[in-house]
């Protein structure tokens, strides 16, 4: 990895600069916590094809064992994330964390297993229903959706359409519905709209994470709406005494995140840059 010794960003913050200080002060004792699609991997229209940057295991191996934890939070399956991004078996990520489904599932690096909750019922027959529903809607297949297939959630994307954002504009009100029929909470992303359980989110995700490592400071890093619960959570922990920085990957796509981070980066090539100045910075201090 080049240097990144000069080049470790100034938050645009006070709460962020106190965040990243308390972090640098006392790394053993934070937590970096990061979203994967879009902030650790490149966003691509096929959600099976997406992969971590090429620099992103590297720079979290190199800095993972200068801090409390690394944990990546994200709505995909663990085991999904763990083969897309390439975390198992990698010398530095031995403590490695995986929380999929917004937090619902947990992978660790120690054992290798996932540990997930029972399947809700509701899933299931959303799932069963989505097929006839997209048709009388006239979005099936052949107008770009895609039904993505996910265990303990289903997805509809509209990034294949010819006009994604109007696709997704006309399915929010009926999905929305039909997760409301089967007790479920529509989570909307870039270009998918997901039906899942409720209950879990990445802001108690992080929050149980932060508490069970005993974290004096966060670090977090998000591209997407299903990222501000997580935001929020950092927010609500510094008004607790918990130092934290809230890291945007930035894109044309998403906006809301960008005004509530203390610092925005260029995406996960941004993101890489960031965790390896970081982990130069802290070795720099030893
Ligand atoms: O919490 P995350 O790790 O950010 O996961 C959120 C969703 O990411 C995936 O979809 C997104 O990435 C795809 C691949 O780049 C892209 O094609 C899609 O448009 C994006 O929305 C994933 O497919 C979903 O299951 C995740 O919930």
């Amino acid at each position: 990895m080049g240097s990144h010794q000069d080049t470790l960003p100034t938050p645009v913050t006070a709460a962020g600069r106190d965040g990243l200080a308390a972090l640098l002060d006392r790394p053993e004792r934070a937590v970096i916590a990061l979203d994967f699609d879009g902030t650790l991997a490149p966003i691509v229209p096929d959600p099976e094809q997406a992969r971590a940057h090429p620099g992103a295991v590297p720079a979290l191996a190199a800095l993972a064992p200068l801090v409390g934890r690394v944990a990546v939070i994200t709505g995909r399956p663990a085991e999904v994330a763990v083969r897309l991004g390439g975390f198992g078996g990698v010398p530095g990520l031995e403590h490695l964390v995986v929380l999929g489904h917004y937090g619902a599932e947990r992978w660790d690096a120690v054992s290798g297993a996932v540990q997930s909750p029972p399947e809700d019922p509701g899933v299931a027959a959303a799932r069963a229903e989505l097929p006839a529903l997209l048709a009388d809607l006239d979005a099936g297949e052949d107008r770009g959706s895609w039904i993505e297939e996910k265990g303990r959630a289903v997805a509809v994307h509209t990034r294949r359409a010819a006009d994604p954002e109007a696709l997704f504009a006309a399915l929010r009100t009926p999905l929305a519905a039909l997760a409301t029929r089967h007790g479920l909470v529509l989570e909307p992303g870039r270009l998918v709209l997901e039906l899942r359980p409720a209950g879990m989110d990445k802001g108690v995700a992080l929050t149980d994470c932060l508490r069970e490592s005993g974290a004096e400071s966060v670090l977090y890093a998000g591209d997407d709406l299903g990222d501000l619960a997580a935001f929020a959570a950092v927010e609500r922990l510094r008004g607790e005494g918990l130092p934290g920085l809230l890291v945007c990957s930035a894109s044309a796509e998403v906006r809301e995140l960008t005004d509530r981070a203390d610092l925005a980066v260029d995406g996960p090539g941004g993101v890489v840059a960031l965790l390896g100045a970081l982990a130069e910075r802290v070795r720099g201090a030893r």
